[in-house]
């Protein structure tokens, strides 16, 4: 991953927010997939744009492009209109679509060159190659390559042209585990290089792995955003346990948060205060010598902040950061 060179950091001024999108909205007829969305990403940062199916990441995504026009709202990718204003943004951005197609009998090089041929100061194709892992495959045809490759060569592409912002809708899907690290390890070189990267994907650890924030969408609205850590705070943490048979639950002292017992007298506490939870839990074993089999204390995980959402129908937008 090394010997990348970064674009000139004096290029395009000195927008804090590279991406702004406020109150957008996106509809096909009567449909509106993208219902008032509002989000920034500043410079060198990633942003991951999580959500159920159809929740709107493409439809989104593609506004933000500047490959359709939003039908309200307002959007600025580098201080411009990238719609109207594409002509000014296009040389700077880098775009990954969910289904890049490219001529099936063109080798991979060809392709690549074809494509730098477009840009102003493009990376020489050998090392957009490099960055992806493809020099091996540099010489076959794209239809010679696997549904896997294909992705890694869209993302050769993307950042032929040495992109300021990056747009990745989906990069990893389909990706072997070792493929989707390289990819990861890629994308922070170019984060520490000062690319900003808008992305989307499906992959909570994706998104903990290289998101600083991160919004989860869904039914076209963003009902999250923040970091992880923001987000996943909107989840109380578990303190679970199994009582002894012999000890009946309305023993139990009261405890801060949602008990849920099961037949079994296996106990789980839904908490918002872990360690006060804990704590007052281990005085109340030690003083009246119950012994807690399977204790466990876990705070909440991205997934349980995902999963709370997507099985929420009457969601709200919550901003959980400032
Ligand atoms: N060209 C189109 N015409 C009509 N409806 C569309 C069109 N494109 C998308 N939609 C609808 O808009 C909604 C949002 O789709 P979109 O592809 O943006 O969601 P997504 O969050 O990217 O989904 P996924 O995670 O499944 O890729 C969906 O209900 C989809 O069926």
């Amino acid at each position: 991953m090394e010997g990348i060179e970064p674009f000139p950091v004096t290029r395009g001024g000195d927008v804090a927010e590279v991406v702004e999108v406020s109150d957008v909205r996106r509809s096909y007829g009567d449909y509106e997939a993208v219902r008032g969305v509002t989000f920034s990403v500043a410079r060198g940062e990633l942003f991951a744009l999580l959500g159920t199916n159809g929740a709107g990441k493409t439809s989104t995504l593609e506004v933000v492009e500047g490959l359709a026009r939003p039908s309200g709202g307002r959007i600025r990718v580098l201080g411009h209109d990238p719609y109207a204003g594409r002509a000014s943004v296009r040389p700077r951005i880098g775009v990954m679509l969910q289904q890049g197609g490219f001529p099936a009998d063109l080798t991979v090089t060809e392709t690549a060159a074809m494509w730098a041929g477009t840009l102003t100061a493009p990376r020489p194709v050998a090392e957009a190659l490099e960055l992806v892992d493809l020099t091996h495959r540099a010489g076959v045809t794209v239809k010679q390559l696997s549904g896997g490759e294909k992705r890694r060569l869209d993302l050769a592409l993307a950042v032929l042209g040495r992109p300021e912002v990056l747009f990745l809708d989906e990069p990893t899907t389909g990706l072997d585990p070792e493929s989707r690290r390289n990819t990861w390890a890629l994308v922070r070189t170019l984060l520490d290089d000062g690319v900003t990267v808008l992305l989307t994907t499906h992959y909570l650890d994706e998104a903990e792995e290289l998101a600083d924030r991160l919004a989860i969408m869904h039914r076209g609205r963003l009902v999250r955003t923040g970091t992880v850590a923001e987000v996943v705070a909107s989840q109380p943490a578990t303190v679970s346990f199994a009582l002894p048979p012999s000890v009946p639950r309305e023993r139990l002292p009261e405890l801060a948060g949602a008990l849920v017992v099961d037949d079994g007298n296996r106990v789980e506490v839904h908490t918002d205060t872990m360690q006060a939870t804990l704590t007052g839990l281990l005085l109340w074993a030690r003083d009246h010598d119950v012994e807690l089999r399977e204790l466990s204390a876990r705070p909440a995980s991205l997934e349980q902040a995902f999963l709370a959402v997507a099985s929420s129908p009457e969601e709200r937008d919550v901003e959980v950061a400032a």
